[in-house]
């Protein structure tokens, strides 16, 4: 679907979405655009993991997620995040349905590494008939970063990772990484555009934290077919973008 535009909303994103937000989202439906949004809420499940007492471990930007920990993802993500975020946009008109794995396994994943992050996966597979017929629909799908394997274990998978499966396998032509950040800062500048070759080098020690796999994933997606990932801290600014850039010869 070339004329959908998928919309990641950061932990922080997704707290602040402010009028502006809507009327970009109403633009791009009015233009005749499907929308579809991926969420994040990792400081919150961090937040509620803090207060049961568990331990709060990050790799690489990653959780490492045991059993305990996947539960507490699984509570905040589907049961407080997600709520709050589609309740959101009911409020401005939108037409929304929250989703996580379990609906029509919509999103199949496999294990990055057990043994050193647990219960952590990355999506390998999504139902893009299922998500179709919900855009042709009008609706817009919510969804949360979990993926379920092909036996039914649940994953938890980095909400970027999960927005750029979703947009390469939609073949979406934007994909909005919003974060609380303006976009990538090299030294002390930031970066308006990309290509492909210079984010990936980027890896290699200028990025910490959650960026790693945010650029990592965005490369990915620009490489299988999503023409633009912006990474910026408002829908109305294309940030740092991220695209295949042909070279003349
Ligand atoms: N080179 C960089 N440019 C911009 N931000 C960076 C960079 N390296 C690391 N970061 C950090 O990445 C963070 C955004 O990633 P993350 O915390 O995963 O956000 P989100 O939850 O929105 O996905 C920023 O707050 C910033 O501290
Ligand atoms: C495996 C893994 O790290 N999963 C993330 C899922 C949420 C997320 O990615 O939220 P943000 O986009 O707000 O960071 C986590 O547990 O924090």
């Amino acid at each position: 679907m070339t004329d959908s535009i998928v919309v990641k909303l950061g932990g922080v994103a997704g707290k602040n979405l402010t009028k502006q937000f809507f009327e970009k989202i109403h633009f791009w439906k009015n233009q005749g655009k499907q929308v579809v949004v991926v969420h994040g809420g990792g400081n919150d499940v961090s937040r509620m993991m803090q207060k049961l007492n568990i331990q709060v471990k990050i790799v690489n930007g990653l959780r490492v997620t045991s059993k305990e920990a996947l539960d507490v993802t699984k509570m905040v993500l589907i049961g407080q995040v997600q709520p709050n975020i589609t309740n959101q946009f009911l409020e401005q008109g939108l037409p929304v349905v929250g989703l996580n794995a379990a609906d029509q396994h919509c999103l199949i994943g496999d294990y990055v590494d057990q043994a050193v992050y647990g219960n952590v996966g990355s999506v390998t597979q999504v139902n893009v008939p299922f998500f179709e017929t919900l855009l042709k629909d009008d609706i817009i799908p919510i969804i949360a970063p979990l993926a379920l394997t092909e036996f039914n274990q649940w994953l938890n998978v980095n909400a970027d990772d999960t927005a750029c499966k979703i947009a390469e396998s939609l073949k979406a032509e934007s994909l909005y990484l919003l974060t609380d950040v303006p976009g990538i800062k090299v030294a002390d500048d930031w970066i308006d555009n990309l290509s492909l070759e210079e984010a990936a080098d980027l890896k290699h020690g200028v990025l910490t934290g959650g960026m790693i796999p945010k650029v990592e994933h965005a490369v990915s997606a620009v490489q299988k077919g999503v023409r633009n990932v912006h990474i910026t801290d408002c829908i109305h600014e294309t940030g740092t973008t991220i695209s295949w850039v042909e070279v003349r010869v």
